[in-house]
């Protein structure tokens, strides 16, 4: 059953479930990013936003914790090749956390274009 098209797709689906899980379980910075995310989703509810409100909330979601993960995933793989320092590895580190800090800087903007006018 595995083997089918079908299977592959389900199997793959299954590892990414458990790659997802693994991250909110022990990547830090993904766990303060989810935190925040459940806060976003309480204050939408909350302040009774709009579907387009929605969507945009869910998507700024979306994409910080996507941006995060494949950082984790970045530096992951930076500390196996490298586990000794190097400007190389630094400079790969800096220009994933820079891939953040470009997410998390649109999901601020989002946020308070929902929100400043509801007070
Ligand atoms: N092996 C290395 N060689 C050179 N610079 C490094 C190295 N490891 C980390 N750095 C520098 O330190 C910064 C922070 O590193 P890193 O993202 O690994 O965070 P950390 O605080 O060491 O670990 P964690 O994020 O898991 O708490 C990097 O962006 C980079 O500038």
């Amino acid at each position: 059953m595995w083997n089918t098209f079908l299977g592959k797709r389900l199997k793959g689906f299954k590892y990414a479930a458990k790659g997802a899980y693994m991250l909110v379980r022990h990547e830090a910075s993904i766990q303060v990013q989810f935190v925040i995310s459940l806060i976003m989703i309480g204050a939408g509810f909350y302040f009774e936003i709009s579907a387009t409100e929605w969507m945009f909330q869910m998507l700024a979601i979306g994409l910080v914790l996507s941006v995060e993960g494949l950082n984790t995933a970045a530096e992951e793989i930076a500390n196996f090749v490298h586990p000794d320092f190097h400007n190389k590895i630094g400079y790969i580190k800096d220009v994933a956390a820079g891939a953040v800090f470009f997410a998390a800087g649109i999901a601020i903007v989002v946020g308070c274009i929902i929100y400043i006018p509801k007070f």
